[in-house]
């Protein structure tokens, strides 16, 4: 199946589905690239790359450069590693990225093409459900170890070529990840999503073909929606970070890689939804929600070894902060999000509450 992505700046196609990646030698051809500089991570490599490799088109030059898996590729060193490879391997302005692998992967190969050379083409080959959300929407970006996607570019992709094939050898704690954007999309945008979510999903090992490909279609429908209005997040685009402030701090506090982004997104929300029920009186279960997300094998509580003061001073870092002023992404209803300043003294009782 395919979706088209519409930004400001440019629109692509989304092939979702086991044979999106037929796809790659058209778009080749079309694109008229160069060469091919294929960034992949270790553990993605060793179970996929020759699937990658056979449909890639042998007339076009291509090279590979692997990267350590998860967090561990979000970093300077490797982010120069991969400009030097391509230099040193010869890509020019019209050759092309693929990034293949799961978000990480996306966001370090996405700032590599959008820096090279002032920005070259690349194309998403996502293998993590977690991708729907980050091979969509052009944010691309490396870790600095005061704050999460702190170095990074809005670069859009020329496609992105989902194929769900690659999704059978995921580990749980990496389905669990993906799964808490796919219920941050229902949140944010969709109360009958989040209701087919919260009844239809109750074992994540187990997710049904059919219905794993409607939530990765319809996660992507709504992150499309939100960055074609606002691609660059001068407004809108601020409600994909449900979830987020407190979930970025969780990563960068514990160290990078601890808890996936998921996990620490779902202990966000968690934290969100307290905050909204205070803030913008929202009226929603969030003790039922906490169950099912506890039954999924999620951490629902802010670990216990992190200390309010210094989880402030991070927050304060987030991308959304304004003038020394934290900003939530709250829900008034579900569905309806709001941004707001948030007051000190509620985010910090609100933080011991849920406290291990
Ligand atoms: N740019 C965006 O809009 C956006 C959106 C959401 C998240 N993100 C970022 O994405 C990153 C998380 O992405 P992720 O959850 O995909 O994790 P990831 O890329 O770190 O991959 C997680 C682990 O799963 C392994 N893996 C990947 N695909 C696999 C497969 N098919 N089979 C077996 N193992 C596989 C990887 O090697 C890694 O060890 C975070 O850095 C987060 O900040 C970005
Ligand atoms: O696409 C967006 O916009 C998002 O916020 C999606 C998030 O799921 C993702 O984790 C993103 O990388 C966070 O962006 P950041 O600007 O808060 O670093
Ligand atoms: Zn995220």
């Amino acid at each position: 199946m395919k979706m088209i992505v519409r930004t400001a700046s440019k629109s692509y196609p989304v092939f979702i589905g086991p044979a999106s990646l037929d796809e790659l030698g058209d778009l080749v051809v079309q694109n008229n690239y160069t060469k091919l500089l294929v960034i992949t991570d270790e553990i993605v490599g060793s179970l996929h790359l020759d699937t990658l490799k056979a449909n890639m088109p042998q007339e076009i030059p291509s090279v590979v450069y692997t990267v350590p898996a998860g967090e561990k590729a979000k970093q300077l060193t490797v982010f120069e590693a991969c400009i030097t490879h391509a230099l040193e391997h010869g890509l020019d302005r019209k050759s092309c990225i693929i990034a293949f692998g799961g978000g990480a992967v996306g966001d370090l190969a996405g700032f590599v093409a959008a820096a090279y050379m002032r920005g070259i083409s690349f194309i998403q080959v996502p293998t993590t459900i977690l991708a729907h959300d980050s091979a969509v929407g052009g944010k691309t970006a490396i870790n600095h170890r005061l704050g999460k996607n702190m170095i990074g570019a809005f670069h859009q992709p020329d496609a992105v070529l989902y194929n769900t094939y690659f999704l059978k050898t995921l580990p749980i704690k990496e389905k669990r990840s993906g799964f808490a954007e796919a219920v941050k999309h229902a949140f944010i945008s969709d109360p009958a999503f989040l209701q087919y979510l919260m009844t239809e999903i109750t074992d994540l090992a187990t997710i049904a073909d059919d219905k794993l490909a409607y939530i990765l279609r319809r996660g992507i429908e709504i992150k499309a929606g939100v960055v074609s209005v606002d691609e660059r997040e001068s407004g809108l685009r601020a409600i994909l970070n449900f979830g987020h402030t407190l979930g970025h701090v969780i990563e960068t506090s514990k160290g990078y890689g601890i808890f996936a982004h998921g996990e620490a997104v779902m202990v966000g929300m968690i934290y969100a939804l307290h905050l909204s029920e205070q803030v913008t009186g929202l009226r929603f279960s969030i003790g039922d929600f906490v169950q099912w997300a506890k039954q999924l094998g999620y951490q629902t509580t802010i670990p216990d070894d992190l200390e309010f003061q210094q989880v402030y001073q991070t927050m304060l870092r987030d991308k959304k902060t304004l003038s020394d002023q934290p900003r939530f992404v709250l829900l008034e209803e579900i569905g309806k999000p709001v941004i707001v300043d948030m007051d000190q003294k509620i985010l910090e009782n609100t933080f011991s509450k849920l406290k291990k």
